[in-house]
């Protein structure tokens, strides 16, 4: 099974990390440039570009693709589920959660277009030519799309185009370049591609279920305390974790203190309160650890 994913760029390092935190650990060889083994001798790591990799997946290069939706979408059809892909189409497994941004029309801000009825008969520049022509056709607006590889948003500053289909995220480029958004056309951030054929191989369902795991960690925190056996369902209902903590005797407590110990998993953002209040019923020994991986 074969992962395409990112080789360079600010997908390359988030992605390998995510691997690396599912327990696909890429192996260092000559030629990590173009492929790599993983831990997993099934799984092969495939390095291409970004925009190349929706290609790659339907083509059968890779079996799966991680790169943003805005190129799964700029590359042709992308569905959610298997049941629903029409020959060609990617399916969209898992929202991965980083390379946030949206695709935006955009305008020049003391300019005659404010609404996308404007660009009637006028020119959009963009690396995206499908998905703007895809928009354009959706908000019914006949204009012609001329495709650039790159300073987008330079385009509508020297008479090659009127406005603009690119990226945006912090919005600082499109300021610096004194543009201004006028409509939404794609909110995108990267994702876990597969053609639809393999979507029931088994080592798929494995490589998703340990992207999820990393994902439900995320955010998430272990606690482990010891508590006054008498004053554990107070101590419940100061942590519900994950279908209720998990209550262990413990070994020390022959003596019959009457102390158990308490391991919960919890929210990272419940973490402070949480443990103001474990302490005033009676909880001590109070951990707190991060989460690698959480198979739910
Ligand atoms: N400013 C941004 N914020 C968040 N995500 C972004 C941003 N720019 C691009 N992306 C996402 O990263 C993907 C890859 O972008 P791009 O192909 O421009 O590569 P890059 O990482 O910017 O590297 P380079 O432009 O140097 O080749 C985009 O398709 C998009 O999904
Ligand atoms: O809203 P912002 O935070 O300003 O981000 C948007 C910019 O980020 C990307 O460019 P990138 O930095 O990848 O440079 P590139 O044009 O070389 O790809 C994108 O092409 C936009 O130009
Ligand atoms: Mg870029």
């Amino acid at each position: 099974m074969r992962i395409a994913v990112p080789n360079k760029g600010r997908l390359h390092e988030p992605t390998l990390s995510l691997l690396e935190r599912a327990g696909l650990h890429v192996e260092e060889t000559a030629d990590r440039q173009l492929y790599a083994d993983t831990v997993d001798e099934d799984v092969t790591v495939l390095f291409a570009r970004a925009a190349d990799i929706p290609e790659y997946v339907r083509d059968g290069a890779a079996d799966l693709g991680v790169t943003g939706l805005d190129q799964a979408a700029e590359s042709g059809g992308v569905v959610d589920g298997a049941g629903a892909a029409a020959e060609g189409d990617l399916v969209d497994l898992l929202d991965l959660g980083y390379g946030s941004c949206r695709l935006v029309l955009a305008a020049p801000e003391d300019g005659d277009i404010a609404a996308v009825e404007d660009l009637v008969d006028k020119t959009v520049a963009t690396e995206f030519p499908n998905v703007t022509r895809d928009y354009l056709d959706r908000v019914g607006v006949d204009a012609d799309v001329v495709t650039v590889t790159g300073a987008t948003e330079l385009t509508p500053h020297v008479d090659m185009a009127d406005a603009i289909v690119d990226i945006t995220s912090t919005g600082t480029t499109l300021k610096v370049n004194r543009l201004a958004v006028i409509d939404d056309v794609l909110d995108s951030s990267v994702r876990l591609f597969a053609r639809p054929d393999v979507v029931d191989d088994p080592k798929v369902e494995q490589v998703l279920t340990a992207f999820e795991s990393v994902l439900a960690a995320d955010g998430r925190r272990y606690l482990m305390m010891n508590a006054p056996k008498a004053r554990l369902d107070e101590v419940k209902d100061v942590i519900p974790g994950l279908g209720g903590p998990t209550v262990m005797n413990v070994e020390a407590d022959a003596d019959g203190n009457g102390m158990v110990a308490v391991h919960a998993v919890v929210d990272e953002r419940d973490v402070f309160e949480t443990i103001s209040e474990l302490r005033s019923v009676g909880a001590t020994g109070i951990l707190v650890t991060e989460i690698e991986r959480l198979v739910e």
